[in-house]
């Protein structure tokens, strides 16, 4: 009898393993969204990204011109009652960053470029890291990451039939065409404010979940300027304004306010923004103090990755984070392996 029940208890282990193993499998590639024959992978996702003209080699594959700062992130206290990340407690934690334009160009006009965005990492003592990455719409430009891919393609199209089509398929690019038409431009990246977007759950000290989205909100009133007036600034105006601003006026600073969300809101498409009157907590500051040089400063060897977060934050459901992770990944390895393409100077170039 036992000699019988012990191939059938060690048959049940092993399929208890296959079920967990596949399991886990399956939920990865869920919540990636990758390795489906024909679906997304990072090298055909890099593959998009890249322009006609070549790689930008030994530069990030997207936001590729940027200039790098260091500061602090002052928590007030008030995030402690979403999440336990360390972070959230009140107290003073170090902050790298990065100012950078939405263009796999790291030689573009800074007025040829709409989006602009910002890459920081906050360390706190027990050695967890939050990364992340945000940009100045207020909403991404498509629901999946398979549309962003397709959004690439097409426009990289020379026939404008295929950026109709597109749309035709992917009408939530409609609001964020409006907003790149219509949203007035600033003359300087202390004058944005810094979208989180992707939506991420909060884990309190009492084990409650909360998702929620995050913005950094500019102290410095934006100042509108023209497309036109910018381009006559000079086409690296962006950086050399934001040194000088740094070096006259003192540290620059952000409010974090952390905005969260109903039961029903659209957590996994962050095309969507949620209703204007949804709770909002400030949970801190951001403040610049110095900018570094690029080329060779501290965030050179950053991969602003946005699926790096400390105990208490963890990624939702929308599938953003895990994508922009393993694309991110493959863009720090190649512009790695490709440093003697981009030389470090050795000397202090901001
Ligand atoms: C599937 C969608 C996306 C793809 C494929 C993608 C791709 C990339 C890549 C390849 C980089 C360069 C990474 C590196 O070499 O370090 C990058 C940087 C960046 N991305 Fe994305 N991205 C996506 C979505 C987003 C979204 C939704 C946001 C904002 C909410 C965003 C904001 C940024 C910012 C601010 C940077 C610059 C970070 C830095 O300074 O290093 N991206 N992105």
């Amino acid at each position: 009898m036992n000699q019988g029940k012990l191939p059938r208890s060690g048959l049940g282990s092993l399929v208890l393993i296959a079920a967990v193993v596949g399991g886990g499998a399956a939920a990865f590639a869920y919540t990636a969204g990758w390795f489906s024959p024909g679906r997304l992978t990072p090298e055909r996702m890099i593959a998009a990204l890249t322009p006609p003209s070549g790689p930008p080699l030994g530069h990030r594959r997207n936001h590729a011109k940027g200039i790098c700062f260091t500061g602090t992130f002052e928590a007030n206290g008030n995030g402690a009652e979403l999440s336990r990340a360390r972070v959230f407690a009140q107290g003073h934690y170090p902050a790298l960053g990065r100012f950078n334009l939405g263009t796999a160009d790291p030689n573009a006009v800074d007025a040829t470029v709409r989006v602009r965005g910002l890459g920081l990492l906050i360390t706190t003592a027990d050695g967890e890291e939050w990364r992340m990455a945000m940009i100045n719409p207020p909403f991404f430009a498509v629901s999946t990451p398979q549309a962003f891919h397709d959004l690439l393609i097409a426009s990289g199209k020379k026939d404008p039939e295929a950026m109709k089509a597109f749309i035709q398929a992917n009408p939530e690019f409609g609001p964020f065409a409006a907003w790149a038409k219509t949203a007035p431009w600033t003359g300087s990246y202390a004058e944005e404010p810094y979208n989180g977007l992707n939506s991420f759950v909060f884990t309190d000290a009492g084990g409650g979940d909360h998702t929620v989205r995050w913005s950094l909100l500019p102290s410095a009133q934006p100042i509108p300027i023209s497309q036109a007036d910018l381009e006559k600034r000079g086409p690296d105006y962006l950086e050399q304004e934001i040194t000088e601003r740094v070096r006259t006026a003192g540290p620059l600073r952000w409010t974090m306010v952390t905005t969260v969300a109903d039961p029903g809101d659209p957590t996994a498409d962050p095309s969507k923004a949620w209703p204007e009157n949804r709770r909002k907590v400030e949970v801190g500051t951001l403040i610049v103090q110095r900018i570094e040089p690029e080329r060779d400063g501290p965030c050179r060897d950053i991969n602003f990755d946005p699926a790096v977060l400390p105990q208490g934050i963890r990624v939702s459901d929308d599938p953003f984070p895990a994508a922009r992770s393993s694309v991110y990944r493959k863009s720090y390895d190649l512009r790695a392996a490709e440093a003697r393409d981009y030389p470090r100077t050795g000397t202090a170039k901001p």
